[in-house]
């Protein structure tokens, strides 16, 4: 069984020109007056998410082209105490062939090199990751800035991003201080985030939110706001260490103010929703609401990423079904 020739709305692999690290957010200065005034409708935004994953479903070849699509969106992450060299290089490994070359023909893909959009470690972790992905064009992100709770002095933070970029990591997730967000002090916030940024120097900046710590929405789109205008490549829920991680209203906080953002600046910023993400399902639901928020440049990986430990097992159960029948057992795709 193969997938159809044509997608009109999504293709299994993105185009060479549209890979990551193609272009950046240069950020603006603060504008405070392009998010204080703005209130968020919480009820309105369940809502708005809870219809736009029923309305839409996607089903069959579409829906197993859109599933081959998410793979090679996946941040696929190990953030645990217990991580080794052992398990990063395992990961990696995965990572450059998430599809066993059996499924990818069944698929009809056997020609494509699909692989997933990056692999995300701890700053330790960075070299072995480097060196398992050598010459694969996958990129190392790596966790920073006292990931999780960013509580460490700034100076020790922003010399973690820099260990991390010598030693390889081409994309980098940082966190932010949520009190800055608490105490509405944009200033603040504003001025770290454009710190961290130049310590990145080439590599993508990643800003984790951490919405499950903001309080209200109203925050989240503030913060948003401020990391856009401060220059971060992506803005990010979550860490996947707080107790609650990717939601959808959150997601669609976060991809309007992506969307105003545009509109006011004329520069792109992508969303990567992460924690909690654990089945192909997951993987529709964000797919949908980014189509149906930002369009189909937002579903590539430049613009799009899914950070998940856990997710790429049950997605390869569901392709395994849509070509064979058949569901293989979870067991049989323990890792990631
Ligand atoms: O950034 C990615 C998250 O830490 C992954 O969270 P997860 O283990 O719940 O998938």
């Amino acid at each position: 069984m193969i997938l159809p020739e044509k997608q009109p709305t999504i293709q299994a692999v993105p185009q060479a020109a549209e890979a990551p690290h193609a272009s950046r957010n240069a950020g603006t200065a603060l504008a405070p007056e392009w998010f204080e005034h703005v209130a968020v409708n919480l009820s309105a935004a369940e809502r708005r998410a809870a219809t736009l994953v029923t309305r839409r479903t996607v089903k069959k070849a579409w829906q197993a082209a859109w599933l081959v699509r998410a793979i090679t969106c996946i941040d696929l992450t190990t953030l645990s105490g217990d991580d080794t060299a052992g398990r990063v290089h395992r990961l990696c490994m995965k990572a450059k062939r998430p599809l066993a070359a059996e499924l990818q023909a069944a698929l009809g893909l056997q020609e494509e090199r699909i692989t997933v959009g990056a692999v995300c470690v701890y700053p330790t972790m960075v070299p072995h990751a480097v060196k398992a992905l050598r010459g694969t064009g996958i990129p190392v992100a790596s966790v920073a800035t006292g990931f999780p709770a960013g509580l460490t002095p700034l100076p020790q933070r922003l010399a973690e991003i820099r260990y991390a970029v010598e030693a390889g990591a081409g994309e980098i997730d940082i966190v932010i201080t949520r009190e800055h967000v608490l105490t509405q002090n944009w200033r603040a916030l504003y001025d770290e985030l454009r710190a961290m940024r130049e310590a990145c120097g080439q590599a993508h900046m990643k800003a984790i939110l951490a919405t499950g710590d903001l309080a209200t929405l109203r925050n989240v789109y503030r913060a948003s706001m401020v990391a856009c205008q401060a220059g971060a490549d992506f803005i990010k829920t979550s860490t996947g260490k707080e107790a609650v991680n990717a939601i959808l209203p959150v997601g669609l906080t976060m991809v309007r103010a992506i969307r105003d953002y545009q509109a006011l600046s004329g520069q792109v910023v992508g969303f990567k929703p992460a924690g909690g993400m654990r089945t192909a399902k997951d993987a529709l639901n964000w797919l949908i609401l980014m189509k149906e928020e930002l369009g189909t440049a937002w579903t590539m990986p430049d613009r799009f990423r899914l950070g998940a430990s856990s997710m790429l097992g049950d997605i390869e159960r569901q392709l395994e079904h849509f070509a064979t029948g058949r569901y293989s057992a979870s067991h049989r795709h323990a890792l990631a």
